[in-house]
This record gives structure tokens, C-alpha cells and sequence, in this order.
């Protein structure tokens, strides 16, 4: 069976190289004829360099091989997703869908799984998240993922058809759990590398994982999410994985934005998006969201570090 990607980023590229490895025949598009025909002649993706694709990732800029597929990894940008889906949703109706990516769509307010499921009803929606970076996966190295699907048989197949000897996937049934870990993980990543980057120290930055995870508990019990998930790959270990590697293109544009710092506008940072969608939520729900309101507020520069660092320490003394 071929597994569709579509989505040649980073991530796109690295899970079709492990899939491929292990005897899996992929189909890798990118909506850039120009791009695919340079990865086809060099056998490279120059967002992953050093990663030689093996011959059975077929590169198109064509649609019908895609939509050939019956299961489809979407590794498009979680603000992408919305619009591939409306465009081309009635083509991939009846199939396996599976959300690569991480964040909070801020037209609709929903996580990846959701969006799939809200646009194309008749597909299975799944999510894939949790710790790895693209290229630890291209090389091989160990990784563990959590794969979400509301069915668990048809999570336990995705698990099958999806995992390899490196790649490591363990299952769930809740979607709401696995896809706001996601989202959620990458705002306090950029909250984690502003306090470094502003030299506020690594206890101030435990605090801010520690507070900033039961944001995450709060948020996610609140909308009937598990917290049994977010203890786990999905959220737990994608945010402290996130919240402490420079690999993290999330923590570096923290660092750089507590450093006052430019950052190149080109790279994806699926936080900042979600930290306004996270903020809006907080008002619309009234749920209490302070890590989150303030990195939105700071990304879209309503406030600055010092400002913001004064809101968040002078809020009322709580029980933890
Ligand atoms: N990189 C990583 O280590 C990991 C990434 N992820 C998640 O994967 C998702 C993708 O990230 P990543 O691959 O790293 O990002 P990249 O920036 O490397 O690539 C993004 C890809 O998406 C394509 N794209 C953007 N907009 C659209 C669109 N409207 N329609 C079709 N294709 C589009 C881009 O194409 P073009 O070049 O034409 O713009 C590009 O190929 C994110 O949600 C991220 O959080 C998850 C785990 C690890
Ligand atoms: O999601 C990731 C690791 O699990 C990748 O993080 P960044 O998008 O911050 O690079």
C-alpha cells in the first residue's frame, strides 16, 4: 500500500524517508513543480539537508497520485490545513487522514484532527504529534510518537502501517488530548526561550514549564480532553523536548524575541498563530490562560518582556 504525504517541508520529507527505509512506497507532494523537480534530480530536500531520499519516495507536484492513496499524511502547516482541505477535501473523502502538524487553526478554533473531521466528515481523521525533530527521525534515530484516531481499530491499523524499528508509535482515542498537547507545547516554547533569551535563568524557566503544563491540564480538561494524554508523549514530552532544545525553531524565535533579537519571518513557528487563537479561546471560554495571553500579546507586540514578566509574577498567590 503507498502512504500519501502531502507536504515536502521538513517534516513531510523526514516521516516519508522512515516510512520508505523500512519498505513503505510513499508519495511526497509539494505544491512547487520547481522545488520537486530540483528534490527528483538531487535526491535531496534542501529543508532537510544531508538526507539522501530513497528510491521509493516518488516526488510530485501532482495531485492525482495523492489522492491515489487511501491513507494521507498532511504535513502542511497547522494555518495551511483549513484551505488544502477546502480545496480539495471532496477528493479525500473515505480516506485515512492524518494530521503532521501542531497548532490551533485561528479562523475555526479548532486542532488539526478537528479540522479534519469538521471538513471532510467521511474521512478517517487521525493526529500524529509528540517529541521529534525532523531530522532525528531522517537519521534514524530512536523516536516515540502518539497517534490519535477516535476508533481505536483503525488507530491500532494506522499504528501497524506507521511505525518502523526507530519510529515508535503508541495509540489513543483522544483526539482533543493528543492535538492541543501539540498546539499548546509550542506556545510555551517561545514562552521558554523569551526567558532565556531576556537572561531571566533556567529556575524561572522550569517555573514557567511546570505553570505552563497545568495551563495545558486546565485547557484540556476543560474542552473533555484526558490528562492522562497530556502526561504523556503527546504533551509532556513534546514540551519539555520543545521548551529546552535550541532545535526548536519555537524556542530559538523565543530566545530571539527576549533578546530582542530579529528572527528570519520566512521559518514556520506554529506558536505564534496559536498563541492568539489560545488567547481568544481564554476570553471566549473564560478559561485561565496567562502563559498563553501573554506570549500572544507579545508576538503580536501589544506588550514587551518586562511588561509582560510583571503581569504574569504579580497575579494573586494561589494553591498550586
Ligand atoms: N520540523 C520538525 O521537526 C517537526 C515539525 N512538525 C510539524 O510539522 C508541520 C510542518 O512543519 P515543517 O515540515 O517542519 O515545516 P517546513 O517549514 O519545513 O515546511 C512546510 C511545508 O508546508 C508547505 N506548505 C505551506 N503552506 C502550504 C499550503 N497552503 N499548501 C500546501 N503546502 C503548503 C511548504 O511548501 P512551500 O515550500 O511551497 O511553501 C513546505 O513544504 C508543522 O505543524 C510542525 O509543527 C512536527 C514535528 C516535528
Ligand atoms: O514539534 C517539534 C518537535 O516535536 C518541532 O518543534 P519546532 O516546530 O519548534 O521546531
Amino acid at each position: 500500500m503507498t502512504i500519501g504525504i502531502a507536504g515536502a517541508g521538513a517534516f513531510g520529507t523526514a516521516l516519508g524517508v522512515a516510512l520508505a527505509r523500512d519498505g513503505r512506497a510513499v508519495q511526497l507532494w509539494a505544491r512547487d513543480a520547481a522545488a520537486v523537480a530540483q528534490m527528483q534530480a538531487s535526491r535531496e530536500n534542501p529543508r532537510l539537508p544531508g538526507v539522501t531520499l530513497p528510491d521509493t519516495i516518488t516526488l510530485t507536484a501532482a495531485l492525482d497520485p495523492l489522492f491515489a492513496c487511501e491513507t494521507v499524511l498532511l504535513a502542511i502547516p497547522a494555518q495551511a490545513l483549513s484551505g488544502f482541505l477546502g480545496d480539495y477535501g471532496a477528493r479525500l473523502s473515505g480516506k485515512a487522514l492524518v494530521a503532521c502538524c501542531k497548532g490551533i487553526d485561528l479562523g475555526r478554533m479548532t486542532g488539526p484532527a478537528s479540522t479534519i473531521r469538521d471538513l471532510v466528515p467521511d474521512a478517517g481523521a487521525a493526529i500524529l504529534t509528540g517529541p521529534s525533530f525532523a531530522t532525528d527521525i531522517a537519521r534514524g534515530l530512536p523516536t516515540a510518537l502518539t497517534i490519535a484516531c477516535a476508533d481505536d481499530a483503525s488507530c491500532a491499523l494506522l499504528q501497524q502501517l506507521l511505525s518502523t524499528p526507530t519510529l515508535r508509535l503508541y495509540r489513543t482515542t483522544d483526539i482533543t488530548g493528543a492535538e492541543l498537547g501539540g498546539a499548546l507545547k509550542n506556545v510555551m516554547a517561545i514562552a521558554a526561550g523569551v526567558t532565556i533569551g531576556a537572561g531571566l535563568g533556567e529556575s524561572a524557566r522550569a517555573a514557567l514549564i511546570t505553570r505552563g503544563f497545568a495551563e495545558m491540564q486546565r485547557l484540556v480538561t476543560q474542552l473533555g480532553g484526558q490528562a492522562e494524554t497530556l502526561a504523556g508523549l503527546s504533551g509532556l514530552g513534546d514540551l519539555v523536548l520543545t521548551c529546552t532544545s535550541a532545535q526548536s525553531r519555537n524556542y530559538r524565535y523565543g530566545l530571539a524575541l527576549g533578546a530582542a533579537q530579529d528572527f528570519n519571518t520566512t521559518t514556520t513557528v506554529e506558536g505564534i498563530a496559536t498563541a492568539s487563537a489560545l488567547r481568544q479561546l481564554s476570553l471566549d471560554l473564560d478559561i485561565d490562560l496567562p502563559i498563553c495571553t501573554v506570549v500572544a500579546d507579545l508576538t503580536t507586540g501589544r506588550t514587551d518582556v518586562k511588561t509582560a514578566l510583571h503581569a504574569l509574577l504579580s497575579r494573586p498567590l494561589k494553591e498550586e
